[in-house]
């Protein structure tokens, strides 16, 4: 994962799959083309195998199940993330959240299969328990924020600089901030506090104009 950090968080909205998540992916590549910015999107496991094909962007999973191969119906596990294309999941998204075993046992398994693992946590008590698994990042994101359209930055910015600290334990992991992300200051804001990058979701998969939204914070990303 390469700094400043986008990640779009596709999730399940009606644009995250088939010919619109489609769409909305090639116009995510066209902008990290045009302003040379890896964007990472995050997409349902049934897009995984499709986006991954269509587009050059680092494609993550927004969740694996770390139960090892066998009979696990239903299951997504790291291993069948790698072969669709995958380059990384997401871990523990408040919208999906797993026991701590479950996030220890998903983060090795990725990293024996290089695939990078963004673990999410709610709350600045979470930052160093998890940093000691050595995950590739830490996303932190209150989740009251959570599709509020209030940013992380602007209404929890001790969110970010107390997280910034904790994580400077782990200088291998990079601390990421979401929730709320809306503009490009936001976005700027959360990086001048020292965050790696940020994570969003609603403020892009939403829009009327997704290029519009995604060209404004990586320029704004990229000016501080
Ligand atoms: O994974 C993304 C986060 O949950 C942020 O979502 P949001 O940008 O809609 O607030």
């Amino acid at each position: 994962m390469k700094k400043p950090v986008i990640l779009i968080n596709f999730k399940a909205y009606d644009t995250s799959f088939g010919k619109k998540g489609v769409e909305i992916a090639k116009q995510i590549e066209k902008i990290s083309m045009e302003y040379s910015t890896e964007i990472i999107i995050s997409v349902p496991p049934t897009e995984i195998y499709r986006i991954a094909s269509e587009v050059s962007l680092p494609v993550f999973a927004e969740h694996v199940d770390s139960n090892s191969l066998g009979a696990y119906t239903g299951s997504v596990t790291p291993e069948m993330v790698k072969e669709a294309g995958g380059k990384g999941t997401l871990l523990n998204h408040s919208e999906r959240r797993i026991r701590i075993d479950e996030i220890a046992e998903a983060i090795n398994r990725s990293r024996k299969l290089d695939l990078d693992s963004v673990v999410c946590v709610d709350r600045n008590e979470l930052v160093r328990a998890i940093g000691t698994l050595k995950p590739t990042s830490i996303l932190i994101e209150p989740p009251e924020l959570i599709g509020s359209g209030i940013s992380v930055s602007k209404a929890r910015p001790e969110v970010i600089t107390e997280a910034v600290e904790q994580i400077k334990e782990f200088p291998e992991v990079m601390l990421i901030a979401g929730a709320g992300i809306t503009s490009g200051e936001d976005v700027a804001t959360a990086i001048k506090l020292g965050a790696s990058g940020i994570g969003v979701a609603s403020a892009v998969m939403k829009a009327k104009d997704p290029m519009r939204v995604v060209e404004e914070f990586v320029r704004s990303a990229k000016s501080v």
